[in-house]
């Protein structure tokens, strides 16, 4: 289904390379752009015929585009709106996948012409991996789609960006930036901010053991170094830039796990009991939902190809 004549997507990463891949396999437009600020990117988006060119200038990269896609980490986002915004056609639909919403309008909206239509987007599907090659054309397939549009925005712009995220597979949904931003707060960011404390507590430790934290590390320890393997830069500016809703969900997270710790200490165990017996009840439902065609999946697991998978 063509929806667009020409998409220019910049930063061809995880994220930008996948989209790449499933406006080609879906027929979603005529043309793809890649641009991204890394010239070995560049390099290997064409070595792998991601796009049908590639092009290092930010405004030759837009111009003559319908659709502009930013896939970069949001915390470019107000610099790339700087360079681009003179250069973009008219009527052009400028959106992101980036994993924060409220800050993309206060990057963008002072900084792009009131002819284009700005709408924010968030794919809730990713992995720990970065790079055009660690890429695939399915990864949004059976995911959810949030798209945080403003108020005036264009409603057939914003119906061709959710027929465009169907087209992949996904499921889209509409909310306003905040709620988007409390809770993935809760269901993504402070999870990884878990994993990379955790992590990094142990490799701390690691003096202290003798190398045994590491050696004998569990399946548990396991799961969280592969989520505090992720990108670094990416989820730097996620938390600086989901300041607010992410110290408020910490500091709920905070008493809770005190309450455990006191639960722990007076030797509580009908509240561990408890606790426990709810959360693997919580699990259950998710693994039920993905199961579910008419339910929501954000438990489903991703079918990522084995080649792409996590080497353990
Ligand atoms: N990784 C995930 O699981 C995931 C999931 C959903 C959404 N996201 C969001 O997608 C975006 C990209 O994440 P990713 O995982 O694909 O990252 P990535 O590190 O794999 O790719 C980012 C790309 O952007 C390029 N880039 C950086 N700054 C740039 C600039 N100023 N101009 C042009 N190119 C620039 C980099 O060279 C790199 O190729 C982020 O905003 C992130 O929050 C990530
Ligand atoms: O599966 C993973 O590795 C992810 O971290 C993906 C994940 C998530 O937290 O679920 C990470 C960031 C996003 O913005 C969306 C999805």
């Amino acid at each position: 289904m063509t929806l667009f004549k020409q998409a220019t997507i910049i930063g061809l990463g995880l994220i930008g390379s996948s989209v790449a891949r499933a406006l080609r396999e879906n027929g979603v437009c005529e043309i793809i752009v890649a641009c991204d600020a890394s010239p070995e990117c560049l390099d290997k988006v064409a070595e792998l015929k991601l796009a049908d060119k590639t092009e290092a200038d930010l405004q030759k990269a837009v111009d003559g585009s319908d659709l502009v896609i930013l896939a970069t980490p949001v915390g470019t986002y107000g610099d790339i709106g700087q360079a681009i915004g003179q250069a973009l056609d008219f009527g052009a639909t400028v959106t992101d996948v980036g994993s924060v919403k409220g800050c993309v309008l206060k990057a963008l909206s002072g900084v792009l012409p009131e002819h284009v239509h700005l709408i924010p987007g968030h794919p809730v599907a990713g992995t720990e991996q970065s790079g055009p090659e660690a890429g695939f054309a399915s990864l949004f397939a059976g995911r959810w789609a949030i798209l945080t549009p403003p108020q005036d925005a264009d409603p057939e712009a914003v119906e061709k960006l959710k027929k465009m995220w169907e087209a992949f597979g996904s499921k889209v949904e509409i909310m306003t930036p905040e709620h988007h931003d409390l809770v993935l707060a809760i269901t993504s960011h402070i999870p990884h901010l878990i994993a990379y404390n955790i992590v990094g507590t142990a490799h701390d430790l690691e003096g202290v053991t003798d190398s045994e934290v590491i050696k004998f590390s569990a399946g548990g320890f396991r799961d969280f170094t592969r989520i505090a393997a992720s990108d670094p830069t990416m989820w730097r500016d996620v938390f600086l830039n989901n300041k607010e809703a992410v110290l408020e969900m910490l500091g709920r997270f905070t008493e809770d796990l005190t309450a455990l710790q006191r639960a722990i200490r007076w030797g509580d165990g009908d509240a561990l009991f408890n606790l426990f017996s709810h959360t693997r009840e919580v699990r259950r439902q998710i693994i039920e939902a993905g199961q579910d065609e008419e339910a929501p999946d954000f438990g489903r697991p991703h079918e990522i190809p084995p080649e792409k998978q996590a080497k353990d």
